[in-house]
């Protein structure tokens, strides 16, 4: 999600610069050089085919081909201007190289395979192409280095897709990285608040559609700050580590998600189950809590008990993320009001 907001920001950047120096470059060029007309015609259209790729990208947002339709549009800019001023004799091919590196950017590596592919048999057209397509700069050129030029250009594409690959490789760890370290909870490593909110829209919007259940648990440990005032926080901070573990092993990895909501409160979100198998669920979690001794560093041995609220709801009682963790606070408020270490279902 975040690397797709990058990519986009780049690629809606590069169509403006590419626009803002085809359209200067047709401006300025008749004035340093005498050039066919058709230069000219050719420059126009090249300015209004990436004004258009610009103005797409910027108000329909594409979400994954849009690499695609900007390089088939950086060739169709770049080809008939390369062809009629001398094949790969020509200024232009310059800018081939830079194709496949910028498909790496916003790309992944296959994509900059089959861009990289397609640039070389157009490279190789072009060196074939000399002699029968017009070339209007009426530069003659020895057929040896016009060689030479062509296999310099396929070198340099294919040393620009590798450095690409390489690096796309790199930028899309660490933006994977990022993007976990983003959705994860420093102390615990459970999904943080953030992630489950948006775990439970989907799971909302799932349930509704097929007409499944859903169930949210609110898990609290109880007179926790009476733990932290005596042993200290990083006692505390072990104890909410280890309870985050015994959640963690209680719920369906593929189907189901636990998070730390905050403070030492955790939730957990149950697909396609009722109120009662809920209720079994979060009592295995809390006898779980309740046997579980937490070992400290100067052998102090601490024990920690939770209250856990529930909220299970059919698709036509889901109405909003608010609604389904509201419900679960309540029943948790019942569970602390009727002495603790307890479940409570709304
Ligand atoms: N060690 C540690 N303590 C935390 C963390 N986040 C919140 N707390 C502590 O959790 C305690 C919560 O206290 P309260 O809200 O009064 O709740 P409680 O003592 O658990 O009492 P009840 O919920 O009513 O059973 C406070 O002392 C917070 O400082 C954390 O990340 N690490």
């Amino acid at each position: 999600m975040f690397i797709e907001k990058i990519r986009y920001e780049i690629t809606l950047k590069a169509s403006f610069l590419t626009f803002f120096i085809v359209s200067l470059a047709t401006i300025i060029r008749p004035l340093m050089i005498e050039q066919d007309v058709l230069f000219t015609y050719i420059g126009v259209f090249n300015s209004l085919a990436m004004g258009c790729v610009f103005l797409y990208l910027k108000y329909t947002k594409p979400k994954s081909w849009y690499p695609m339709l900007f390089t088939c549009v950086g060739l169709l800019v770049l080809t008939p201007i390369t062809v009629v001023s001398g094949g790969v004799n020509s200024q232009f091919t310059y800018l081939i190289p830079t194709i496949p590196i910028f498909i790496a950017l916003v790309s992944n590596a296959k994509y900059t395979w089959i861009t990289a592919l397609i640039v070389i048999v157009l490279v190789i057209g072009l060196y074939f192409s000399i002699g029968i397509s017009p070339d209007f700069t009426n530069e003659i050129v020895p057929q040896s280095k016009t060689a030479s030029r062509a296999l310099w250009l396929c070198l340099s594409v294919s040393l620009s897709t590798m450095l690409g690959v390489q690096f796309n490789r790199v930028y899309g760890a660490l933006g994977d990285k990022i993007s976990e370290q983003a959705e994860t909870d420093l102390l615990t490593g459970l999904k943080n608040r953030r992630s489950v909110m948006s775990f439970l829209q989907t799971a909302i919007d799932q349930a509704k559609s097929k007409n499944g259940q859903l169930s949210v648990m609110m898990i609290d440990l109880d007179h926790f700050k009476v733990i932290n005032d005596t042993y200290g926080h990083l006692a505390g901070d072990l104890c909410l580590k280890q309870v985050a573990q015994l959640i963690q092993h209680s719920v369906r990895d593929a189907s189901d998600l636990a998070g730390r909501f905050g403070g030492e409160e955790f939730i957990v979100v149950i697909k396609d189950i009722d109120a009662q198998r809920a209720t079994d669920i979060a009592n295995i979690i809390r006898l779980s809590i309740e046997q579980k001794t937490v070992s400290l560093n100067d052998r102090k041995e601490v024990k920690v008990t939770a209250t856990i609220g529930i909220c299970s709801l059919n698709s036509e009682q889901l109405t909003s993320i608010e609604h389904c963790v509201d419900l679960a606070d309540q029943a948790l408020y019942l569970g602390k009001k009727n002495g603790r270490n307890r479940v409570e279902v709304a």
